[in-house]
């Protein structure tokens, strides 16, 4: 792997949901390379085929054409079992309604994909911890998620997303549900504890304040690509 190698490489990729008159083409071949290192973020308007690019790369749904390469790896030569394996591995999820499990301790949380990839509880517990001492919820591991702010569950579940050392971090519209002061400190963590160099964050949102979070924007319009541009650049970071 190098730095700026690529880590997801989609190639003509068309999705459609339905048959005859209600068929919806949700993505109506993208090319899209997303490297290692850097924060790129996916916005376009309702509709745009975003979440199902995200679903694409994620393997959880097919394409009808085309296909995306994840880690040098097509779904396609994968039974089930092991696509949801590699799942498991190799991509980490942040998504707008946290999904913490709300009987669960916000420790307890983080240490679920850990718990679900065969690491000993007792690890488990220690990294969760640790993970959540990281990002300056130390104080807070045996708070359930009702006990937390909305931007410290959001803070959870990404702790919870990259405590597996996952090299794909997707996120559909982590800051939807946060005020903008909670918004830019999900933000701030993803760019400091996720982004490395050998791992990629893909960020969903509609919000054009985050835009300076990213390295590279892209566009997607009624299931295309219209447009990339570079976000942010590495010395102007916020
Ligand atoms: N399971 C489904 N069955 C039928 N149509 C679907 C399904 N999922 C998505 N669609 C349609 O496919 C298109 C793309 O949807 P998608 O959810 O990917 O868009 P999006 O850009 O993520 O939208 P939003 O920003 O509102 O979440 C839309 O027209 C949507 O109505």
């Amino acid at each position: 792997m190098d730095r700026y190698g690529t880590v997801v490489n989609c190639k003509g990729v068309t999705k459609s949901y339905g048959t005859g008159a209600a068929r919806v083409h949700a993505l109506r071949g993208v090319d899209l390379e997303i490297r290692y290192g850097e924060v790129l973020m996916l916005v376009g308007p309702s509709g745009s085929g975003k979440t199902t690019l995200l679903s694409l790369i994620s393997g959880i749904l097919d394409p009808d054409d085309g296909e995306c390469a994840v880690l040098d790896h097509v779904y396609r030569d994968f039974s089930a079992t092991e696509r949801a394996r590699f799942r498991g591995r190799a991509i980490g999820f942040v998504f707008q309604a946290f999904n913490l499990l709300p009987s669960l301790t916000a420790a307890e949380n983080v240490a679920v994909p850990m718990l679900i990839n065969g690491i000993s509880r007792r690890d488990a517990a220690l990294k969760a911890r640790r993970m959540l001492d990281a990002i300056g919820l130390g104080g807070r591991v045996d708070a359930l998620p009702d006990q937390l702010s909305g931007g410290e569950q959001q803070r959870v579940a990404v702790a919870r997303a990259l405590v597996h050392g996952p090299k794909i971090l997707l996120c559909d519209e982590p800051t939807s549900n946060l005020d903008h002061a909670s918004g830019d400190h999900v933000m701030e963590m993803l760019r400091r504890e996720a982004l490395a160099p050998d791992r990629a964050v893909v960020v969903v949102t509609h919000d054009i304040r985050l835009f300076r979070f990213a390295d590279r924007i892209t566009h997607l319009e009624d299931g295309m690509l219209v447009e990339s541009n570079p976000g942010r650049t590495r010395e102007t970071s916020p």
